[in-house]
């Protein structure tokens, strides 16, 4: 069966890249692509890179038009989506992108966002450890079999966690004292200028910090997902979760994809007992049977441009023996794995489809 796919935000780069990869995909057919100020203009003016949909018209992003396909995909600014998808078919496989449906608990959303919350929907990060114990963690992947709607976790979120849920999951850092430090490509901003308000002579070849001082919208997020793995360690009630600090600051780099995470934590007494060779053949056993994370081999530290066009995580850990902390590295694409790579993944799984058709695990490089 070939499954018909409507994309509202069809011409963003987080719509882009999940058109890009549906149009490869052996099992969607992309029937409708949906926009705001570019309605009436066709893909080829937007996406030349995807001759496949050349000829498609954008439509406003409205129930009437999205409605009637099989698959929806949100690809709109957060805010923008809540209400829209209260009205979409409740038999539609619904994916969004933004940040409308991913957040647990009100007051973090009230915090960070504002406006009105929706609730959350199955996350959409297959590999997020949710509980059981060392040996037989149980994954999110479960939960989203069957599902209709789906919340794509945040491109730096994913970086984050699926670089340090393992030391939560088996108890090895203080969780009151995380420090996640991150060099973020352009892309991530969307194409909109005025999120960056830098002009191309002003971007390139320099780097700056922004969402610093515990401001960031992915914070709670983050919280939220490292807090399911500390729970795989001490149960529900976790003091682990319960007494979990972090603190995260992104760094624009001048690059158009990509995401580097650096994240770091005080090692518990459990965590000093594991030598270098021991954390990192535990990170590996993690992610044994995951088919696009890939922990490298002792010695390697992840590269963006090696994941680039990928739905792939590179994960390594170090240990610093002498300032008594874990590190935790990932790379990832964020338009592919941190955001349309894992929402195709998760269809996929929705779907009944093998997880990885139509996603790949070979990056660019360089
Ligand atoms: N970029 C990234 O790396 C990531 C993005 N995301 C999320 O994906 C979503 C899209 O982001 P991104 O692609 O970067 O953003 P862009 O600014 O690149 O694209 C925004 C898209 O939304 C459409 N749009 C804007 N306003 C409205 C509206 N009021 N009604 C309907 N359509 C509208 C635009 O249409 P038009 O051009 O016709 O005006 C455009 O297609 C956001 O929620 C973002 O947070 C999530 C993870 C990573
Ligand atoms: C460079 C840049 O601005 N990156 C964005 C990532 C956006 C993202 O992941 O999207 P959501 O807004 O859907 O969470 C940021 O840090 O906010």
């Amino acid at each position: 069966m070939t499954y018909t796919v409507a994309v509202a935000g069809a011409t963003g780069y987080a719509g882009g890249e999940a058109l890009r990869i549906l149009a490869a995909h052996p099992d969607f057919e992309i029937t409708c692509v949906a926009g705001h100020s570019t309605v009436g203009q066709t893909m080829a003016q937007h996406m030349p890179h995807i001759p496949q949909i050349a000829d498609l018209t954008v439509v406003e992003a409205t129930p009437e038009h999205l409605n009637g396909h099989d698959v929806i995909i949100l690809a709109l600014p957060h805010g923008a989506s809540g209400a829209l998808a209260a009205e979409l078919d409740s038999d539609a496989v619904v994916v969004d992108l933004g940040a409308d449906h991913r957040l647990i608990n009100q007051t973090d959303w009230d915090t960070y966002y504002g406006g009105t919350y929706f609730p959350h929907w199955q996350y959409g990060m297959p590999e997020l450890i949710t509980g059981g114990k060392a040996g037989a963690f149980t994954y999110q992947r479960s939960n989203l079999v069957g599902a209709k709607r789906i919340a794509g976790p945040g491109c730096n979120v994913t970086a984050v966690t699926l670089a340090l849920q393992p030391a939560l999951a088996y108890g090895l850092i203080d969780s009151s004292a995380i420090v996640a430090d991150l060099v973020v490509g352009y892309s991530g901003a969307g194409k909109a200028l005025k999120r960056t308000n830098l002009l191309a002579a002003e971007a390139l070849g320099s780097a700056t910090a922004y969402g610093v001082g515990g401001t960031h919208r992915h914070i709670p997020e983050m919280v939220q997902n490292l807090g399911f793995a500390a729970s795989a360690y001490e149960g529900t009630q976790s003091s682990q979760a319960q007494a979990m600090r972090l603190s995260f600051t992104p760094v624009l780099a001048p690059m158009a994809r990509g995401i580097l995470a650096t994240v770091s934590a005080p090692l518990s007494k459990q965590g000093m007992q594991y030598s270098q060779d021991e954390l990192q053949q535990l990170w590996a056993k993690t992610y044994a049977q995951e088919h696009f994370i890939h922990v490298l081999t002792p010695g390697m530290l992840p590269v963006t441009g090696n994941v680039i066009g990928s739905n792939a995580a590179h994960i390594q850990v170090v240990k610093d023996e002498r300032a008594g902390r874990l590190i935790a590295f990932a790379a990832i694409d964020n338009l592919n794995r941190g955001t349309a790579g894992q929402a195709v993944q998760s269809l996929n799984i929705a779907l009944g489809l093998k997880e990885e058709t139509g996603l790949t695990t070979i990056g660019v490089a360089p």
